[in-house]
């Protein structure tokens, strides 16, 4: 297990393959952690080193009290790769993880290759929508909004097989309060226009049966910056990672090979 001590906050990651390949880094959603990534990673190319990381209030970081503003959660996201002494990276951000990747790459265009926008937009939902969500968590806790949670992340087909209560697990078991802090983050973001100056290479990965962040806001989102691409998995919701990971997989690891060069 590997902790950065960053400032005012302890971030957990996990880094495998190449230790001197091309660094990836992969931001996750919210209500989920680094296991997201669970079955894409091994079927990645080698010649990369991956880097997995828990953001605040998620998985075995540190959860501090909410809100959390996205310029919080998208300087965790630099303090990490300066901590880890890294530059030329490809963050991939799914969500949330996307917002934040759009956020850095704003902000620190040069410790960046490239970036994966999937399942995500320059903005998700509205602050009213938020704020329903928050109020609903307070009052009857995660759990109260879980069922409806699992409909946008996953498929009818995927939402009968048993792993589809694994994940449910997931996020009950995530901190309220890293949960809370990160929707009032997701509440007060607004990217269209600072990432129509992205000029990075760029990739938009969408679920068809997405039902938080659908493939028409993620087609608007990467048709900001020019010259990137955009790929829908079929039969995938919120979480293609999990449901189409050989898919997935496939999308992602050309996009590496071509921004590598
Ligand atoms: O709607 C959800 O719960 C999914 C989601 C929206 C933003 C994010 O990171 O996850």
């Amino acid at each position: 297990m590997k902790i950065a001590e960053l400032d005012g906050i302890r971030l957990h990651y996990r880094e495998d393959g190449d230790p001197g390949g091309v660094p990836v880094v992969f931001g996750n959603s919210l209500g989920t952690d680094l296991r997201l990534w669970d079955q894409v990673l091994p079927l990645l190319p080698a010649g990369f080193r991956y880097i997995r990381y828990d953001k605040r209030g998620h998985g075995l970081s540190q959860c501090t009290k909410p809100p959390y503003p996205m310029g919080t959660l998208v300087r965790d996201a630099e303090m990490l790769i300066d901590h880890l002494e890294r530059t030329g990276v490809i963050f991939v951000g799914l969500s949330i993880g996307g917002l934040i990747a759009q956020g850095l790459a704003a902000k620190r265009p040069e410790l960046l290759r490239g970036i994966v926008l999937s399942n995500t937009g320059a903005k998700i939902g509205t602050r009213e929508m938020w704020d329903e969500r928050i109020a609903g968590v307070e009052a009857g806790g995660i759990e109260a909004l879980a069922d409806a949670t699992m409909q946008r992340w996953f498929s009818e087909t995927f939402r009968q097989t048993p792993p589809f209560l694994a994940w449910r697990n997931m996020l009950v078991r995530q901190p309220q309060d890293g949960y809370v802090g990160c929707s009032a983050a997701i509440a007060g973001t607004d990217f269209y226009t600072t990432t129509a100056a992205i000029t990075l290479p760029a990739l938009g990965i969408a679920g068809s049966e997405d039902g938080s962040t659908p493939p028409d806001l993620v087609r608007e989102t990467v048709d900001l910056i020019a010259g990137s691409k955009f790929k829908l998995i079929r039969g995938a919701g919120h979480l293609p990672c999990v449901e189409k990971p050989e898919e997935y997989a496939a999308i992602l690891s050309e996009f590496l090979h071509e921004v590598r060069g």
